[in-house]
């Protein structure tokens, strides 16, 4: 079904709809190599969305698909409704890709090359929308040095800005973060935050669980090609909310007592721990409950201790599931 089109393009009709829909998408290079297997994928207007996953997972490849850098095996992707085939020039002018590489003109100044990038997407000449992006990114006092006589980190927000020459309405920062810092690092995720409330939707990837808990919406988790999970954040946290309270027994248990059992609750270490996981953050934990009937059973214990299991340790179980 074609979407209703409205001249600003940010109708109602069009909002509900995912603004990048990848559907069953595969890649193979052509040493072979499958990079990406089956990826489904949707997007939502004006999301930060962080695709989270290890080297050589397939981000970049998936992030090169959708920008129409690299050709996909089989399988489709729209964005903003535009096939990325078919209709490739209108796809791919409501993207902006900074890219892991730096990759700019040495011999250019800063406010050449931005107002280049405009220009390549076709779009009139913006010297005041320029000289916005280029003050967003502490870059306007550079705007006449020429590229390579800038810092590393200046060079990143030089990329930045190019990527965002062309007013896209989506955003993709691969490993935006990777060997930057502090400061930049901060003023980009100021910048990404008010991206959004101008309505611009924004993918990152990233090796780094913390960058995708601070940021993110939503979370991807993508693992040898397969996307393996993907989740609202505050899902993600709720799992991560979890504890666990391992009561260490003065008698092994061959089997939980009658009565005892409760969900979350099991015996391991071949019958000398219990294990009772539990949500930190329910208003009853029913430790309390559990502790009372162990005590009515006869059940002792010479030890207990807690344990909270965090989103690193979610990503490498559900990462290392897969193999
Ligand atoms: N042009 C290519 N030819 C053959 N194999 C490739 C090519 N580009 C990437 N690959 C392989 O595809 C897999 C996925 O690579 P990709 O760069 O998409 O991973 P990534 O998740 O972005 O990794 P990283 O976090 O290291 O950047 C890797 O095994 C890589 O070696």
């Amino acid at each position: 079904m074609r979407p209703l089109e409205d001249r600003h393009g940010s109708g109602l009709a069009r909002a509900s709809e995912p603004v990048i829909a990848v559907s069953q998408l595969g890649k193979v290079y052509a040493s072979g190599f499958q990079a990406l297997r089956d990826v489904d994928l949707e997007i939502r207007r004006q999301e930060i969305f962080a695709l989270l996953g290890p080297n050589g997972a397939g981000k970049t490849t998936l992030i090169s698909i959708i920008c129409g850098i690299v050709n996909p095996t089989s399988g489709r992707v729209s964005v903003g409704g535009h096939d990325i085939v078919r209709d490739y020039r209108a796809a791919r002018t409501k993207i902006g890709l900074v890219p892991q590489e730096l990759s700019t003109d040495a011999f250019e100044s800063v406010w050449d090359t931005v107002k280049f990038s405009r220009g390549l997407f076709g779009k009139a000449p913006d010297p005041a929308y320029i000289e916005k992006i280029l003050k967003d990114l502490s870059l306007w006092e550079k705007r006449d040095t020429k590229i390579r006589a800038l810092s590393g980190g200046m060079k990143r927000r030089v990329m930045i800005a190019k990527a965002l020459s062309h007013e896209p309405e989506i955003l993709f920062l691969d490993e935006p973060t990777a060997g930057v810092d502090v400061e930049l690092r901060r003023d980009m995720w100021n910048m990404v935050r008010r991206l959004r409330e101008n309505g611009v939707t924004i993918i990152l990837t990233t090796h780094y669980i913390e960058e995708a808990e601070e940021m993110a919406d939503r979370v991807g988790v993508i693992s040898k090609g397969r996307i393996v999970l993907v989740e609202e954040k505050a899902a993600l946290m709720r799992k991560l909310g979890k504890k666990q309270l391992t009561l260490h027994l003065q008698e092994p248990l061959r089997e939980i007592p009658q009565g005892l059992a409760v969900a979350g609750l099991e015996l391991s270490a071949d019958g000398t721990e219990l294990v009772y996981t539990f949500d930190a953050q329910a208003d009853q934990t029913g430790i309390a409950d559990l502790l009372r009937r162990l005590t009515e059973r006869g059940v002792d214990f010479k030890d207990l201790n807690t344990s909270q299991s965090s989103l690193e340790e979610i990503f490498v179980n559900l990462v290392g599931n897969r193999s």
